[in-house]
């Protein structure tokens, strides 16, 4: 491993460029630093023993890339990075060897998507609400998905830095009385001590939209129908189920929620924007749920919350599109490859 800074990290090409979550590996070629990206048809993780054995079956027979940039789920540390999800573990060095690859830098997958933001168009997004972003001002991406991810993007002295971070592990609170009467049967999965906390990541993920329908369920005293979470989304979504409705009415609440707390964390004037697998396939639910309202409802701040804009990123593979910029211009971001940039 090397020890760099950030400006002079930048590898050569063509550069593979990766996104891999715990169910799919999403593989592209940005051949330099102006041609168009290639896409190769997405691998799934269960799929491939390893990773580098997906590289060699999607990639290797249409490409010879000399360098990858990979954004992974989970953090980036040593030589050999296990995946959260599955059970993947990517080891540079063996990729380097095997894969005829001179240089490797392992990105966390959040840091990925910030770096997408700035070249999103309107036509990659679903604005939910009102407010304007204000130019070069903080950012922030949060996504439910397999788990609930997030990171910041804060613009200084002519560059964007990610800010990577666990930000979906910050406390949810109950608000309403409805609230207080489905938070104690909210099974919670991270087992912390005396006190029940609930984190963003218990009801903000696939897994928490079912754990928040079973709460419900259970402060209804009825019966579950469903134990899966684009069930719920899809009976919500078709309006069949009065439970999953409010599942997925409370799940687009408590978002808002939590991606207000970040937002004010950061000052995100440059916009709040909505990421992962779940989001981009209800957003029109989203626009229409109180989503915003909840976002917005942070006293005595609400006039600062209603000018800070909201979306949802419908864009294919923004992960992809934010690893392609900074591999095309490195020099536009301060992200710091120090111990997780390999060299052959
Ligand atoms: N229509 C849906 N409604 C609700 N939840 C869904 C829906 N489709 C998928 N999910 C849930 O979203 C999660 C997967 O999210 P996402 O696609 O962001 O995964 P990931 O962790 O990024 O992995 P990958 O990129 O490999 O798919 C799973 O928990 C899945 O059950």
């Amino acid at each position: 491993m090397i020890q760099e800074t950030a400006d002079r990290a930048f590898v050569p090409f063509p550069t593979l460029i990766g996104d891999i979550g715990g169910t799919n590996a999403r593989f592209a070629l940005v051949p330099d630093a102006t041609g168009e990206v290639v896409r190769f048809p997405n691998a799934q993780t269960a799929d491939f023993p390893a990773i580098d054995d997906a590289i060699e079956a999607t990639v290797l027979p249409h490409a010879k890339p000399r360098s990858a940039v990979l954004a992974l789920a989970g953090p980036v540390q040593g030589d050999q990075v296990p995946l959260t999800n599955c059970p993947w573990v990517v080891e540079p060095k063996k990729m380097i060897a095997r894969l005829g690859l001179d240089e490797v830098i392992l990105l966390n997958d959040f840091e990925a998507l910030s770096l997408s933001l700035p070249a999103l168009g309107e036509e990659d997004l679903v604005r939910v609400g009102g407010g304007e972003p204000v130019a070069n001002a903080a950012q922030v991406v949060v996504g439910p998905g397999t788990g609930l991810g997030a990171a910041a993007l804060i613009h200084a002295r002519g560059t964007w830095f990610p800010v990577p971070g666990e930000g979906g592990h910050v406390d949810l609170a109950p608000v309403t009385a409805r609230d207080f009467a489905i938070w104690p049967h909210i099974e919670e999965p991270f087992g912390t001590g005396p006190y029940r906390r609930i984190a963003g990541e218990t009801l903000l993920c696939g897994a928490g939209l079912v754990r928040l329908y079973r709460a419900i369920i259970a402060a209804d005293g009825a019966r579950a129908r469903f134990d899966d979470p684009s069930e719920i989304t899809a009976a919500a979504l078709g309006g069949s189920d009065g439970a999953a409705e409010e599942a997925l009415s409370l799940f687009c609440i408590h978002l808002g929620r939590l991606a207000g707390n970040l937002a004010l964390a950061f000052m995100a004037r440059g916009g709040v924007f909505l990421a992962g697998g779940i989001a981009a396939k209800i957003a029109p639910f989203i626009k229409e749920s109180g989503f915003r309202e909840a976002f917005i409802d942070k006293a005595p701040h609400q006039a600062l919350m209603d000018k800070m804009p909201t979306s949802v990123i419908v864009h294919p593979a923004p992960a992809l599109a934010g690893i392609a910029a900074y591999a095309r211009t490195p020099e536009l971001f301060g992200v710091v490859t120090e111990g997780r940039h390999w060299r052959r």
